[in-house]
């Protein structure tokens, strides 16, 4: 299924339960007559249905990202509470789930979608996420829409959004699935592209990476939000003054319990912070591989905005080693700079260049441990970003292989015999990960070494398809889908 809506019988049109669950309140189970109270103006629209009709239009204009508009449209339209909450999984299931809503309404309007105006097929995908996905009662998702219709475009598009919003009732969101869908096969990819709503050539570079079996538990992992995880940065916070529950893998991590990472004190300090459980073990994979001899200098060869730069150098200043971050873009590598200050208190040592990392301005040989936390798809991290699926295009690919080969092929120029690079990419794609590391591995000088023992106790099924390298989904260890490689110089 799309996402986490319990099988139901077809709704009747018109017909809709009590609100209930995070979906309930003002937001989105009342149906607003004409008379109600005026938002946005002099408009009769719902604040918290106009939030998110904004957000969706920004993604779409100014190629913005949801996550990063979302609070200042909140904040510019007062929204707090339940009603933020409210706007917050409209727009972002409406992103998630756009391939699937797309189906349905093209069922439901009678000519092709590409001919509705972008703002109405915008209200429309809102429309059909309250019917479908959020159990707001159909008369007040059809009514708050058409309302939003009215304001943003005309009268005739109201009436005309009523009509098929009303048609997309017909079912519920198995319903349409099962009518929608072909079904599912190991050779078409059709099936997953409506019932989980990925483009096709993103569900056929995960299935290649993947396999058949577990496909659809990765599929609907993606559908959901990620729980906020900390990291708490050694020598400058502890897991045990942040508040929730220590992440399974990653020794640094905590799940948020509740609320804004911003409110913990520890992160507006620059102590802790938001980090991916995952990513967290990129960084402590690269400090606990053993290396003989020296070890006094870390690279981080794509550092930008910083986060794994951050647990690297707190880590480094435990044993006395400098790091030195390195990041193309200068407002990026501005970002890096802010994230280490704080490892200052604990005296690490560090330096942010702004180069680029194929051509870095280090001496060759010099340096013991690398990080390439490379530039990729982001394919392993769709639950994050609701709208990339959509944003991404299979001709990415090549371009990104080509860079994250010159790369690693640099930072291997980097170390020293007996020095180590972690690869790393938050994507699943074989041609960014195996292939990039058995490319690179050709090179005498080069061995790629099994990382499986130091990955942490009791980790299930972490083995990549390369011998010795790893890869974590999110669907088995509830990280993104980083892979990691190990690699020594000879
Ligand atoms: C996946 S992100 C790194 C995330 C980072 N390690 C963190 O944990 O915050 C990849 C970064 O590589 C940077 N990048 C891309 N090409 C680069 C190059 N040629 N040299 C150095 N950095 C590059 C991008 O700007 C981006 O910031």
């Amino acid at each position: 299924m799309a996402e986490s809506r319990r099988p139901g019988r077809p709704r009747r049109p018109g017909a809709g339960g009590p609100a209930s669950g995070a979906a309930s309140g003002s937001a989105s189970g009342q149906a607003r007559r004409p008379s109600a109270r005026p938002a946005a103006g002099s408009s009769r629209v719902d604040p918290a249905r106009l939030a998110a009709y904004e957000v969706l239009k920004t993604v779409r204009v100014d190629d913005a990202y949801a996550n990063l508009v979302l609070p200042a449209v909140l904040a510019r339209l007062g929204l707090e509470g339940r009603d933020a909450a409210f706007a917050t999984e409209l727009a972002s299931g409406t992103l998630r789930l756009r391939g699937t809503y797309d189906a349905v309404l093209g069922a439901c309007v009678q000519r092709p979608l590409r001919k509705v105006e972008d703002k109405v097929l915008d209200a429309l995908r809102l429309g059909t996420h309250q019917l479908l996905s959020m159990r707001v009662p159909p008369h007040a998702a059809i009514s708050t829409t058409v309302d939003l219709v009215r304001d943003r475009a005309s009268s005739g598009a109201a009436s005309f959004a009523n009509a098929v919003l009303h048609g997309v009732t017909a079912h519920d969101l198995d319903g349409w699935v099962a009518t929608l869908a072909p079904p599912a096969t190991p050779r078409s990819s059709r099936y997953e592209e409506i019932a989980f709503s990925h483009p096709r050539w993103i569900v056929e570079e995960l299935r290649r990476a993947l396999g058949d079996e577990e496909l659809h538990d990765l599929l609907r992992a993606d559908n959901v939000a990620p729980r906020v995880t900390l990291v708490a940065r050694p020598g400058l916070a502890t897991r045990e003054e942040l508040p929730g529950e220590p992440t399974p893998w990653s020794p640094y991590g905590v799940v948020l319990a509740a609320g804004a990472p911003s409110g913990v004190p520890a992160v507006a300090e620059g102590r802790a912070g938001v980090q991916d459980e995952g990513s967290q073990l990129v960084a402590h994979l690269l400090a606990t591989a053993p290396v003989e001899g020296r070890d006094r200098t870390w690279v981080d060869l794509c550092a930008g905005p910083g986060g794994k730069a951050a647990l690297l150098t707190s880590l480094a200043a435990q044993r006395d080693a400098r790091v030195v971050a390195v990041e193309r873009q200068e407002h990026r590598a501005r970002l890096v700079a802010r994230s280490l200050a704080p490892t200052r208190a604990v005296g690490a040592s560090y330096a942010v260049l702004a180069a680029d990392g194929t051509r870095p301005p280090l001496l060759p040989g010099s340096v013991d441990r690398v990080l390439v936390d490379a530039p990729c798809t982001g394919l392993g991290a769709l639950r994050r970003r609701p709208e990339s699926r959509w944003r991404r295009r299979p001709d990415d690919v090549l371009p990104l292989v080509l860079l994250q080969r010159r790369l690693l092929g640099s930072a291997l120029d980097l170390l020293r015999p007996g020095g180590v690079a972690v690869y790393a990419t938050c994507s699943p794609v074989l041609t960014e990960t195996d292939e990039v590391v058995a490319a690179v591995s050709q090179r005498p000088d080069v061995v790629v070494e099994d990382l499986l023992p130091l990955l942490p106790a009791g980790m299930p099924d972490a083995a990549g398809r390369l011998p010795g390298t790893a890869q974590l989904w999110p669907h088995r260890h509830g990280t993104d889908a980083m892979f990691l490689a190990l690699l020594r110089k000879v």
